[in-house]
């Protein structure tokens, strides 16, 4: 077996990166300390054995010392994949991933990303191969949606996600998204598309007809259509990209020219409207979570999935009512659940919504078929806000990217509003489409991930943020003294300008309090389980490690002082301050 590799040095070596990702991801090992060289282009073509057995040659010779294996000379940098462990002895102790390792050796603490990635899978990214790349370009949480796929498909999915976290040392979280009862159209028959024309007269019926559909007709999966709509109503189809007029009426079937011409896809989602408002009439009474989601949800929680989205939520009943049904379902694990704010209903009740959840999404695709479009920017920003007041992640979500669908770059007007979401200090971005079925999913992640460390750098260094008003939370005297302790840690350390935060919990509560604060530096959340440290893993600001610890806070630091040492992702005399949801203290210290 040979590989062609290709290394080349960034600003801040003794690391390298590697220029073009390959399949698998990689630790950075050198063979000597390279700092004292030249940063020079460094190319190592063509090893011509395998690169399992040249790492541990590597390996094998100690600290590395001078030409460990013939074809390695002294001032050479390999990569070693991530599941060969780089420092044996210490890799035993604490979990993270080998893509934050290096960004961390390779940037320093200050560069990275604090902004979370999303990215839907679909058929564009389901394989083994395509999760891993999606994975090493920073994907945070990876997204099934229940609208579409099978329930053997989504089972693939998330073991294959499951088994790249054991397998290579990732947290990717599973997010799974209902489908909820809103009214779409059906599968087209098969076909990948359809073309409706200015003028033409299409039928759509809640008959079940064979395949092929007849001409010009479109199942709709909602029965009480025909009723809810009158001559005269305006149908949008996914929020407008084609609209029609409903010109007739008979029995299950409704007559409607198009008036403005577009491409229909399959399962596209259908409002209608009357006298410029959404009708909201039988179809306002669905249950928002419908007999099919309640299997699906059955299925989230045998699987294990780390958060579950409810689609169309309208109040806060819902949230509550699902909390206690996984609470009874799924002892022990905890599955948090996601608001998906993209109805006017929800809107109406944000805050008690947002309360009742885990967290929140702001939908902005169904959003922009519900309100209209000039509402959304000013809908996000309040979302935002909320989640932020409230303790709640918070995702922003839809079109990010559109354009990259079927261009490998994006619109001007896209980077300016993953920008606007990046400097809105939302937890998370999401990709849809763009990573579902689009022709160039890493390079849409890599898009959002520039972008968020650019614009993230930018603010800091300015320091524009909008200071906000944090409300007390708590709901107990020890929970408001958690959130002093956060609020004053993350004041201090933007004030003595430390490297990292590091925060000791159990549950994650304290991370996500300190999270909240939004500082400068990152935060180094240390926490026992690896199903905590998943869901971490959607917060602002938060590199998750899993790692045993104790009561003991004195003999945790030491512990996390030599283990992170050990992989090189501290040094003596860094500047950090500790915290921990077991003791009631603020500590400032520099790395022995
Ligand atoms: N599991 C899947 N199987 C097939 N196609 C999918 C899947 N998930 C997403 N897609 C495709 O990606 C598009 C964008 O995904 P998403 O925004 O989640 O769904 P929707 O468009 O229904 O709101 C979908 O319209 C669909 O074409
Ligand atoms: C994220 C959204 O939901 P879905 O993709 O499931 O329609 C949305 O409407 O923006
Ligand atoms: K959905
Ligand atoms: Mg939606």
């Amino acid at each position: 077996m040979s590989h062609s590799l290709q290394f080349f040095t960034s600003t801040r070596a003794p690391y390298l990166s590697l220029k073009k990702l390959p399949a698998t991801s990689y630790t950075w090992f050198p063979v000597i300390n390279f700092p004292t060289k030249k940063h020079s282009l460094k190319i190592i073509k063509s090893l011509s054995s395998d690169l399992d057995a040249a790492s541990s040659q590597v390996l094998e010779s100690g600290n590395g010392q001078t030409g460990a294996a013939g074809f390695l000379s002294a001032d050479d940098v390999v990569a070693v994949p991530s599941h060969v462990p780089s420092d044996s002895g210490a890799a035993a102790g604490i979990d993270v991933d080998s893509v934050t390792e290096a960004e961390l050796k390779e940037n320093g603490f200050r560069s990275t990303r604090r902004t979370k990635l999303i990215c839907t899978i679909g058929p564009a990214t389901c394989g083994f191969d395509q999760l891993e790349a999606l994975a090493v370009g920073g994907m945070n949480v990876a997204r099934i949606n229940m609208c579409h796929g099978t329930r053997e498909w989504h089972k693939m999915v998330i073991e294959r996600v499951r088994r790249l976290n054991e397998e290579k040392g990732f947290a990717v979280a599973i997010m799974m998204d209902t489908e909820g009862s809103e009214i779409h159209m059906g599968d087209l028959g098969g076909a990948a598309s359809a073309k409706a024309e200015d003028g033409e007269i299409w039928t759509f019926s809640v008959r079940a007809f064979g395949t092929p559909l007849p001409e010009r007709t479109i199942n709709v999966n909602y029965d009480g259509f025909a009723e809810d709509v009158k001559v005269g109503d305006e149908l949008l189809v996914d929020g407008g990209m084609v609209r029609f007029e409903v010109i007739e009426k008979i029995g299950p079937d409704v007559k409607c020219r198009c008036t403005d011409p577009g491409l229909l896809l399959p399962r596209a989602n259908l409002t209608f409207w009357r006298d410029g408002s959404l009708v909201r009439e039988r179809n306002a009474m669905l249950p928002t979570i419908s007999s099919k989601d309640w299997l699906d949800i059955d299925f989230g929680i045998a699987k294990g999935v780390d958060f579950i989205a409810v689609s169309f939520v309208k109040s806060a009943e819902v949230i509550n009512h699902l909390k206690s049904y996984i609470a009874a379902r799924s002892r022990g694990s905890d599955i948090a659940v996601i608001a998906k704010i993209e109805s006017i209903d929800s809107l109406k009740n944000l805050e008690e919504i947002i309360l009742a959840s885990d967290g929140a999404m702001v939908a902005r695709g169904d959003l922009g078929a519900q309100i209209p479009l000039e509402q959304v920017p000013s809908a996000q920003r309040r979302i935002v806000q909320v989640c932020r007041q409230l303790n709640k992640p918070v995702i922003v979500a839809s079109q990010l990217l559109d354009s990259m669908i079927e261009y490998p770059t994006p619109t001007r007007a896209e980077v300016a509003d993953v920008s606007e979401a990046v400097r809105q200090r939302a937890d998370a971005l999401m990709l849809s489409g763009e990573s579902a079925m689009g022709q160039y999913p890493d390079k849409a992640l890599a898009v959002l991930r520039s972008v968020s460390v650019r614009i993230e750098k930018w603010w800091r260094e300015e320091k524009r943020h909008e200071a906000m008003v944090l409300p007390d939370v708590g709901t107990s005297f020890a929970d408001s003294i958690s959130e002093e302790i956060c609020i004053s840690a993350a004041k201090m350390a933007n004030n003595l300008e430390v490297d990292a935060l590091f925060v000791y919990t159990k549950t994650g509560h304290m991370a996500s309090l300190l999270s909240r604060c939004r500082p400068d530096c990152p935060i180094f959340a240390f926490t026992t389980t690896t199903s905590v440290r998943r869901r971490l893993n959607l917060q602002w600001g938060l590199i998750p490690f899993r790692l045993g610890f104790s009561d003991d806070m004195e003999s945790n630091l030491n512990k996390t002082f030599s283990l992170l040492k050990a992989r090189g992702m501290i040094k003596s005399g860094d500047l950090v301050i500790a915290v921990s949801d077991m003791l009631q203290s603020i500590q400032v210290m520099n790395v022995p």
